[in-house]
C-alpha cells in the first residue's frame, strides 16, 4: 500500500459534501437522458447528455484513481471557461432550433452515416482522453505545469506513443465528433474553429515548457510522434 502522503488526495480540496453532490448530480442527468432514450424520435441529444456527463465523471475519476496528490473539487472540469459553456449550450440550442424547423432533416436516414461516424469519433475521443490520463498519471495535470517537479517525468509509452497529446486529440475528436452525431453544422465549424485555434496555442506553449524540462529527450519524442490533430505538427 502506497502511504507517502504526496500521493494522498487532500481533504481540503476535496469538500466531500461538494464531490458527492457533484457526482451524484452528474449520475441523474446520465439516468434522466437514459431514461428518455427510448421515448424520443431522435436519441442523439439523449446520448450527447450522456455522453458529457460521462465525460465529467470521467476526468474526475480518473485524476481520483490516478494522480490522487492533483484531485480537487474541479477536477470535473464543469467549470472550463465561460467559452467552454457557451460552446456546449450553443450546441442544445442550435440542436433544438433546427430540430424545430427542420425536424425531418434531423432524423433524416439519409444522414445516418454521418451520425455514425460523429458517434465513432466521440467514442474513439473519450477513450484517448481517458487512456492519456491513465498512462501519464503523475505527469497529468489539468492545468500546464510551469516548473519542473521531481514526481513529473517524460511519458512516451503506451497511447503517447501513437500522439504526443493524446488527451487533447481526444477531447478535439470528441467534441468534433458530438456535433456530426447532433448534426449541427453551425456548431461543427464553430467547434473545428474554437478547438483547432485553443489547442495551438496551448501546444505551442505546453511544448516549450516540456522542451526546458527534458530537453533532447522531448525534441526526440517530438520528431518521431505527431498528435494526430490535422495541421498541428
Ligand atoms: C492537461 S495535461 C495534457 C497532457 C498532454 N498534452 C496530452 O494531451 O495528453 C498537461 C500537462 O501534461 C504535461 N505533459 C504533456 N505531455 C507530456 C508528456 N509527454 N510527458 C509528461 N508530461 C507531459 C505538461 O507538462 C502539462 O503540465
Amino acid at each position: 500500500m502506497n502511504t507517502d502522503p504526496r500521493n494522498s488526495a487532500r481533504i481540503e480540496q476535496n469538500p466531500l459534501d461538494e464531490i458527492a453532490t457533484t457526482a451524484y448530480g452528474l449520475g441523474i442527468v446520465f439516468g434522466i437522458a437514459l431514461a428518455l432514450l427510448p421515448r424520443l424520435s431522435s436519441s442523439s441529444i439523449t446520448i450527447y447528455i450522456m455522453a458529457l456527463s460521462g465525460f465529467h465523471f470521467l476526468e474526475y475519476w480518473s485524476t481520483a484513481r490516478y494522480n490522487s496528490s492533483k484531485v480537487n473539487k474541479d477536477s470535473f472540469l464543469l467549470y472550463n471557461g465561460h467559452t467552454y459553456i457557451l460552446a456546449h449550450l450553443s450546441a442544445l440550442v442550435e440542436y433544438f432550433i433546427e430540430f424545430y424547423f427542420f425536424r425531418s432533416y434531423k432524423i433524416s436516414n439519409s444522414f445516418r452515416l454521418i451520425q455514425y461516424f460523429g458517434f465513432f469519433l466521440l467514442l474513439v475521443g473519450q477513450i484517448f482522453r481517458t487512456t492519456a490520463m491513465v498512462t501519464a498519471g503523475k505527469s497529468f495535470s489539468h492545468i500546464i505545469e510551469t516548473s519542473h517537479n521531481p514526481q513529473h517525468t517524460l511519458v512516451t509509452n503506451g497511447i503517447y506513443s501513437i500522439s504526443r497529446h493524446p488527451s487533447y486529440t481526444g477531447f478535439f475528436w470528441w467534441a468534433i465528433g458530438s456535433q456530426l452525431f447532433l448534426l449541427n453544422p453551425l456548431c461543427f465549424f464553430g467547434f473545428l474553429y474554437l478547438l483547432w485555434t485553443f489547442f495551438s496555442q496551448r501546444i505551442r506553449y505546453e511544448e516549450s515548457l516540456l522542451i526546458s524540462f527534458f530537453k533532447a529527450d522531448y525534441l526526440n519524442y517530438k520528431a518521431k510522434t505527431s498528435t494526430l490533430i490535422p495541421f498541428i505538427k
